[in-house]
Parts: structure tokens; C-alpha cells; sequence
């Protein structure tokens, strides 16, 4: 049983530090994820969790001091602060869904070159437009043709974000970090993109670390949620039946915060 959930892991972070200058960002942050699993990071603006995407993603700047006790990630320990093996990862093990598509798409070409170009470089087997044609419609995009023959500023927002949404998941990332992904967007685009976003992360078994202000989406989403505060893990809560009992005083009120602002 515990090999079977060690196999399981995929990533698996003890006692994370991270400084820049004199503010100590994260403080001693632990942090678990498996495949199939949504994790939830939620918390006040400035509580650390930009930041942690930021080192997961192996993006931190060179000025932050990152140190940890224990960080496995794809079954591999990563020595204390080596920042290496990033290089092979990122993008390719490792993927993100930016926060909106004017980071990830390029605004003079059209959809499709765009998706064969990605795909050419990393799941070849995707790269032709029948292929990306279908990803589009599986993805929502009621003209699937007419958006692969698009520039990004002919579609929608939440098209764009669709597209975005696809482009990660289908990269073959075992995880994938989603900061933000529907802030732009009204809510019930956003919930049908995350609804989608859930599906697909589920059926393909990678994990999604999923960060947002937006604590309802969490709650929807996430199977734990990890209550940051001040850079550190307050709690870290499983779904029981679709719904969290959270045991601390802070996470109550954010809870009954969101609850009252429903
Ligand atoms: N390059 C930096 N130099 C100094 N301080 C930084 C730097 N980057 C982030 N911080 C500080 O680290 C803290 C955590 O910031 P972070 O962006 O990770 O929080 P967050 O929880 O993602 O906030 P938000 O929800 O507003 O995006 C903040 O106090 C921020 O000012």
C-alpha cells in the first residue's frame, strides 16, 4: 500500500525556504501532490503563493535564497537549492496555464500554426490540424475551424484561455500549475473552463496545483486545499464528500467569508 502511494507522488516538499533579501517568503513550507490530484493553494493576497508556483516552476530569480530539507519531484531527490534539473522539466514535465493568453499565445499568428508549433516540439504526434482540429472542438470552440484559421484577437477571451487550457494538459506535463487561470473571465465561462480543466487533468492523471483568490472555485475543484498565511501552511484540508471542514480559526473565517459572499 505505501509503495503503491509512493509511486503515486508527484511531488513531495519538506521544510521549503525562500528569501529574498530580508523577507523570508516561504517558511519552512511543506507541500504533497499525486497524480489525478487537484491541490489548492488559497490564502490573502502576499501569503507566498505565486512565490511557491514560482519555485515549482524553478523560476525563482537570482537574488531569492531557496532551501529545502527534502524536495522529490518525478521519484527523484533534488539536492538542497540545485535549480538544474529545471531545464528539462520546464514545459515539458512541468507546465503552466498563464494567468491570461496574452502571456501565451502569439498575437500576429494564427491558432493553428501556433498549436503545431508547440506540438511539433513536444507530443509530435499532435502536430497536424485534424488532430488540433479536434482538440479545439473537445475544448469547446464552437467553430473549431474557423478558430484554428484565427489570429488570438479574433476570438473570445475565455476561447483564448480554452485554447491555453489545451495546450497545457495535451503536453503530456504530469503537473501542471494553473495560477489564476480564469481571473479574467466572467464566472460562468470561468466555471465551465475549470469544469473542463478538471475533467481533462482527471482523465489524462496529471496533477494541478491550482492557485487562486477565488475560494468557491477551490472548494470545486480541489480534492486538498493548503491554507497559506504570512508564507507559511497554515492547513492542509482533504475533500470529504465534495466539502472541507477546515479546524483553525483563520481558515473558518475565509471560509465563512467566501460562503457569505456567495
Ligand atoms: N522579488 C521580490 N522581492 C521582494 N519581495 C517579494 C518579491 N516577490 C514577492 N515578494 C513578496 O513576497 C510576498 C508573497 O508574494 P506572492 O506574490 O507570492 O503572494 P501571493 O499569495 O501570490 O499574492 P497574490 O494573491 O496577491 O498574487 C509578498 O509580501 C511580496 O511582496
Amino acid at each position: 500500500m505505501e509503495s503503491q502511494h509512493l509511486a503515486e507522488t508527484i511531488l513531495s516538499i519538506q521544510d521549503l525556504n525562500v528569501k529574498i533579501g530580508s523577507s523570508h517568503i516561504l517558511k519552512n513550507f511543506d507541500f504533497q501532490i499525486s497524480k489525478k490530484e487537484i491541490h489548492a493553494l488559497v490564502g490573502e493576497s502576499g501569503s507566498g503563493k505565486s512565490t511557491f508556483a514560482s519555485t515549482v516552476l524553478g523560476l525563482l530569480n537570482e537574488e531569492a535564497s531557496v532551501t529545502w530539507k527534502k524536495f522529490n519531484i518525478f521519484s527523484q531527490d533534488v539536492p538542497n537549492g540545485d535549480f538544474s534539473p529545471w531545464k528539462n522539466w520546464r514545459g515539458k514535465r512541468i507546465s503552466l496555464i498563464p494567468q491570461t493568453a496574452a502571456i501565451g499565445l502569439h498575437p500576429f499568428l494564427s491558432i493553428g500554426s501556433q498549436i503545431l508549433e508547440y506540438f511539433s516540439l513536444i507530443q509530435p504526434e499532435f502536430a497536424n490540424p485534424e488532430t488540433g482540429i479536434r482538440l479545439l472542438k473537445e475544448f469547446g470552440l464552437s467553430d473549431p475551424v474557423a478558430a484554428w484559421e484565427a489570429r488570438p484577437h479574433q476570438l473570445s477571451g475565455g476561447e483564448r484561455q480554452r485554447i491555453l487550457i489545451l495546450l497545457s494538459v495535451y503536453s503530456g506535463a504530469e503537473l501542471i500549475l494553473a495560477d489564476e487561470p480564469t481571473s479574467a473571465l466572467d464566472p460562468i465561462t470561468g466555471k465551465s473552463i475549470l469544469d473542463l480543466l478538471k475533467s481533462r487533468v482527471k482523465d489524462l492523471g496529471a496533477g494541478l496545483l491550482f492557485i487562486s483568490h477565488d475560494l468557491s472555485s477551490a472548494r470545486e475543484l480541489a480534492d486538498t486545499i493548503t491554507v497559506m498565511r504570512s508564507g507559511e501552511r497554515l492547513e492542509t484540508l482533504k475533500s470529504k464528500n465534495g466539502s472541507f471542514e477546515p479546524h483553525l480559526e483563520y481558515s473558518r473565517k475565509l471560509f465563512t467569508l467566501d460562503e457569505n459572499s456567495a
